[in-house]
């Protein structure tokens, strides 16, 4: 099998990459903005670059290549910076899908793109996959957006996974995430404050990264809910992170988003319930303490 990863630096990118790579008779083709972030020796692995937002070049690798499908990963994921940076943030999280969705449905590829938490309003969580999107930041809206333009794609064989709160780490990361930001605060002994009234359902990376293989490998078409099991709040999260690292939470401030605020809205409370991709797929995530115990053996790894 044929697949192509857009994003394969962001974090999902890199786990893709690794899992992918691993599996017998599987070719992939990594694609990202500018030169290839990811080191190592991989088998069956071919970089090329590739900005999303150039619609002919979108057109011409998939053509070229003509895979059997593609995973979507790249994205605008700074969601405060959508909010400052609107334009930027629908040709990418928008029009880019348009395109990839026009190429795939013209070549007969399975197009996998990936959604999110956010296009719900954070008021009815943990969510199953039908209830119909209600964002609150323009960063939810353009990812809600985005899931209209593959649904109504004519001709596409396509699948949205819905996830949430990702953490793991990987090579020159653009972005960190929860699990980072307090190890690295708490070993800091830098003040932080987290919120205790948001709900989510952190997802490791690698639990994704598996998601999207067993949808591509079944060609399993429709939405999917693939995140955690563990309805948590950030500072559950931070808590238990401080305890698997040891680490002292006296500069960890337990705050609520009436204090805390950030550029654009979160929703309350997300979450999901993944019964479909348990029953369908047969998806199993770790548990968030089984998941920072992954995490930690490979920052182990990284200073060994
Ligand atoms: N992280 C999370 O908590 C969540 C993520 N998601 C979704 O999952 C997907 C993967 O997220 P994740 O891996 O965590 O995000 P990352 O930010 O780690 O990766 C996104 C990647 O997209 C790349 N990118 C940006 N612009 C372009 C472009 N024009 N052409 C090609 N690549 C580009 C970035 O490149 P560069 O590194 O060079 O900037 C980055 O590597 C996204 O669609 C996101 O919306 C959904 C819910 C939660
Ligand atoms: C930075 C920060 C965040 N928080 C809370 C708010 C939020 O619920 C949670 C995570 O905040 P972050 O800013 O790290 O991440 P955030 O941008 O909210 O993460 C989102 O990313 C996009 C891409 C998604 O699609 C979503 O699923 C979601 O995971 O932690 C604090 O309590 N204190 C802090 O200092």
């Amino acid at each position: 099998m044929k697949i192509l990863v857009t994003g394969s630096n962001g974090l999902l990118g890199q786990k893709l990459i690794t899992l992918l790579t691993a599996q017998e008779n599987c070719q992939v083709i990594g694609t990202a903005r500018g030169q290839n972030r990811l080191k190592g020796d991989f088998a069956n692995f071919e970089y090329r670059s590739l900005d999303v937002t150039d619609a002919q070049a979108v057109e011409a690798i998939v053509s070229e290549m003509r895979p059997d499908a593609v995973i979507h990963t790249a994205a605008m994921t700074n969601v405060d910076e959508c909010e400052s940076k609107q334009a930027e943030c629908r040709q990418l999280n928008v029009e880019a899908v348009r395109y990839l969705a026009d190429s795939c449905a013209k070549h007969g590829v399975f197009l996998l793109h990936l959604s999110t938490d956010f296009i719900f309003d954070g008021t009815a969580g943990p969510y199953k996959e039908d209830v119909p999107a209600s964002p609150i930041s323009f960063y939810g809206q353009s990812k809600a957006d985005a899931e209209q333009v593959v649904i109504q794609q004519a001709g596409l064989q396509w699948a949205i996974a819905r996830t949430i709160l990702v953490y793991g780490i990987a090579q020159d990361m653009s972005r960190s995430n929860i699990v980072l930001w307090v190890k690295k605060s708490l070993e800091d002994g830098k003040t932080i404050q987290v919120v205790d009234d948001q709900w989510r359902t952190p997802t490791l990376a690698e639990d994704l990264a598996m998601g999207c293989w067993l949808i591509v490998k079944h060609k399993a078409e429709g939405i999917f809910n693939i995140s955690g099991e563990e309805l948590l709040t950030p500072y559950e999260m931070a808590q238990q992170t401080a305890a698997f690292f040891g680490l002292s939470t006296d500069t960890m401030i337990r705050t609520d988003s009436s204090k805390f605020t950030q550029p654009a809205k979160r929703p309350p409370r997300t979450g999901f319930d993944i019964t479909k991709a348990k029953t369908v797929l047969g998806y199993a995530p770790h548990t968030f303490r089984e998941g920072i115990a992954i995490l930690a053996e490979q920052v182990a790894a990284q200073q060994s």
